[in-house]
């Protein structure tokens, strides 16, 4: 168990968790470590951070340090494409290996948090992940926490892989290199009236998840015109194709006639996002072919930035990844 002690009497006894300093604007960080043992040259160090007292540990049968609770709960949650930290102050993180998309189940991370005493602090999932940074902590309140607590944790997330085939509730999967192929849309463009901006866009936002656009062709407002470049990339064996612009009410918008007229299964036209409301998420097999609105050229993050992520981690896009987009979905105009 924990015993107080005075910093005087603390010599040749083991410390019970990290010590933190804080030396505003120059350090914070950890004095001593958690184990310890207590020498007498350390006496004014501990003075200078205001401990008279410090605890010195002595556990209980069937009770936990905060770091090995910690460091049992982030090996119990974590999957494939993880890594984790040593415990540090009491916390465990959890970090991306590869670059990839965060897949986190929320009703897991809600069921463990409505234990008492345990954290587990996720980022929301889909989020992307690049290698080495933090997508979850965990942590227990108390310094000592009974092991039954933490047993629940794992029995949790034992039973969350035995109904999910191992997947575990939080995990990392990586992103494919696709070959996109893009269909440019728009009778202005195709006739030189106007400079193509799409093209880089599109481009950048497709290497920015290590994917690749292997041709950009260019269409007028026309359905057959626009359904053969469709064909032609599938044919060619893209892994996605995007179709740009067209996607709203006007008589020559003619993306969402020509994907459906390719043959495309359609997962949704509109999503509840703004921007990014008249994108089309369709399929054709396993090829995904999303129809972009004129918003994705210019906005920094729409619908199309929330679910290329996806598609290029190899998520199939569904009708509830589109509905879940509606709630916080509201960042523009
Ligand atoms: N009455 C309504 N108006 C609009 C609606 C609506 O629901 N009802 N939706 C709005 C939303 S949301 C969007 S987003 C925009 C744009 O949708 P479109 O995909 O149809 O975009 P376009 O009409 O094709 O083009 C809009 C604008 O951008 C220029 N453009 C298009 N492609 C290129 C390109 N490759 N390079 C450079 N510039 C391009 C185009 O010339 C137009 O000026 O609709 C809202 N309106
Ligand atoms: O498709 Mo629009 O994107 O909401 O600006």
């Amino acid at each position: 168990m924990l015993r107080e002690v005075a910093v005087e009497d603390a010599v040749g006894l083991v410390l019970a968790h990290d010590l933190t300093q804080i030396l505003p604007g120059e350090f914070k960080g950890r004095l001593f470590k958690k184990g310890h043992v207590v020498q007498a040259e350390d006496i004014p160090a501990l003075l200078s951070i205001g401990k008279e007292h410090i605890y010195t540990l002595e556990l209980a049968e069937g009770y936990l340090h905060e770091d090995e609770a910690a460091a049992r709960m982030a090996a119990a949650v974590a999957g494939t494409g993880v890594t984790l930290t040593e415990a540090h102050e009491g916390k465990v993180s959890l970090k991306a290996a590869a670059h990839g998309l965060a897949l986190v189940d929320r009703n897991f991370v809600d069921a463990v948090n409505s234990l008492e005493q345990v954290v587990l602090s996720t980022v929301r999932t889909n989020t992307v992940a690049e290698p080495g940074r933090s997508l979850a902590g965990t942590r227990v309140i108390p310094l000592v926490v009974a092991e039954e607590r933490i047993a629940e944790v794992e029995r949790l997330a034992a039973e969350y892989r035995a109904a999910h085939g191992g997947e575990a509730p939080f995990r990392v999967k990586p992103f494919r290199k696709l070959q996109v192929g893009v269909v440019t849309t728009g009778g202005e463009v195709y006739k030189g009236r106007i400079a193509d901006k799409f093209g880089p866009a599109v481009r950048a936002k497709v290497e920015a998840l290590g994917s690749v656009v292997v041709e950009q062709r260019f269409a007028p407002d026309e359905s057959e015109f626009i359904v053969g470049e469709i064909r032609r990339f599938l044919e060619a064996g893209v892994d996605l194709v995007l179709v740009t612009g067209g996607m709203s009410v006007d008589p020559d918008d003619r993306t969402p006639g020509a994907i459906r007229l390719s043959g495309a299964e359609v997962v949704s036209y509109g999503t509840p996002m703004l921007p990014g409301s008249m994108l089309m998420m369709a399929y054709h097999g396993d090829t995904p072919i999303m129809g972009l609105p004129g918003c994705v050229m210019h906005d920094p993050y729409t619908s199309f930035d929330a679910l290329l992520p996806l598609v290029c981690a190899g998520e199939r896009v569904t009708r509830r990844d589109i509905v879940e987009l509606g709630y916080g979905g509201l960042l523009g105009k």
